[in-house]
């Protein structure tokens, strides 16, 4: 996807002035309430016409205000999915997924409605009216709607909000998959760090009706974590799980580690360990409770606020962790030094 917008609009006393250019399959938009992310959004999709300016998908104009031009919603080929999926209450599934696929002209249709009843999980539920369907289940049902109509760009305001956190967490490596095995680029608005992580590399930050910044969610997670409860949280991705008694083992790179066991633990997963769970040691613990014990050496150490947030290369994988300055004295601890990386089996949280 290559997205250029520059466009300018003032609505009552709120002015918005957008100047970016976005190369990526995905990106996120993240910003305060009240920043301009839903307004961006409605500008793309075509809902609000800009002031001024232009704004260009893949080398073609959606709008360009010198040039007269201004495509209607349904002729921009953007899908749009909402906080709350407004379904057609009185078609079943079947008929809202197929909806906006029936209003695309043949030629246009690049996917296999069958397959994708299949990859977001709706199968078994195409009879059935969308009254009676979970918060999920809706979602899913909008997403499939959207990505039935063949769009050259999905935007996402927020669809997660309003599930609970475990069905998020589930929900989004399936949406991932979803969009890549698709190839669908979009756009996801999202008030939450780690949702905007785990769908995303890059983001658009948003202040005050303008782009702040192109960065990266990592380093967004970054940059916000001194303010976190937690301090910062890595993110691990676990596979080829194996029980162990009451624990299970995962694989992250070369090292093996292992986490509480839970009934529904999936064969791959997303993990989330906080920085200031970690705990560094100079030498080998003689005996420890802690279950995972690693080596790593260090890549680079930052002072931030009151704590030194040290990166950590464990066999090529990254880990951050958060010490007191006192500690980093006495550990010696300094860009290519080894150390001794422990933390608790307990203290990896299963996100996805
Ligand atoms: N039609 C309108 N008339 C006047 N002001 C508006 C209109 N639509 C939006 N605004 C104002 O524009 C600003 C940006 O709104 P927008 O919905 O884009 O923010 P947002 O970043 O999506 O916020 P949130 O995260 O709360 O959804 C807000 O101050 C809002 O009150």
């Amino acid at each position: 996807m290559r997205l250029e917008i520059d466009v300018e609009k003032q609505l009552g006393a709120f002015f918005c002035r957008i100047d970016c250019r976005l190369e990526s399959e995905s990106c996120g938009v993240f910003g305060p309430s009240g920043s301009g992310k839903t307004t961006l959004m409605n500008m793309l999709a075509g809902l609000v016409p800009p002031d001024r300016g232009r704004i260009t998908l893949d080398g073609v104009p959606l709008f360009d205000h010198r040039a007269g031009i201004n495509h209607k919603p349904e002729k921009r080929r953007i899908g749009v999915v909402f906080q709350h999926a407004f379904l057609f209450e009185h078609l079943n599934v079947r008929n809202n997924l197929l909806y906006g696929m029936k209003r695309t002209p043949q030629q246009r249709r690049s996917i296999d409605p069958v397959h994708l009843f299949r990859a977001l999980d709706l199968e078994h539920l195409l009879e059935r009216r969308v009254t009676r369907l979970s918060g999920g289940e809706r979602q899913r049902v909008a997403l499939g709607r959207a990505m039935l109509a063949s769009p050259r760009l999905i935007l996402l305001d927020e669809p997660l909000t309003g599930l609970d956190r475990a069905l998020k967490f589930r929900i989004i490596p399936h949406l991932r998959q979803v969009f890549t095995e698709f190839s669908i680029p979009y756009l996801f608005i999202s008030h939450s760090h780690q949702e905007m992580r785990l769908m995303t590399k890059d983001v658009l930050i948003m202040e005050q009706g303008q782009v702040a910044r192109l960065t990266t969610t990592e380093e967004l997670a970054r940059s916000t974590a001194a303010s976190a409860d937690r301090g910062y949280t890595n993110f691990l991705e676990f596979e080829n799980r194996q029980d162990c008694g009451n624990l299970l083992t995962y694989q992250w790179g070369t090292n093996r580690l292992t986490v509480v066991k839970t009934v529904d633990a999936p064969e791959s997963a997303v993990f989330s360990l906080s920085a200031r769970d970690i705990v560094l040691f100079k030498r080998h613990p003689e005996a420890s409770s802690a279950r995972n014990i690693l080596v790593a050496t260090v890549r680079s150490t930052q002072l931030t606020d009151w704590l030194v947030r040290v990166e950590l290369d464990c066999y090529g994988r990254t880990l951050i962790a958060e010490i007191v300055p006192q500690s980093m004295v006495e550990l010696g601890i300094r860009p290519g030094t080894s150390c001794i990386v422990v933390f608790k089996a307990s203290a990896l949280r299963r996100l996805t």
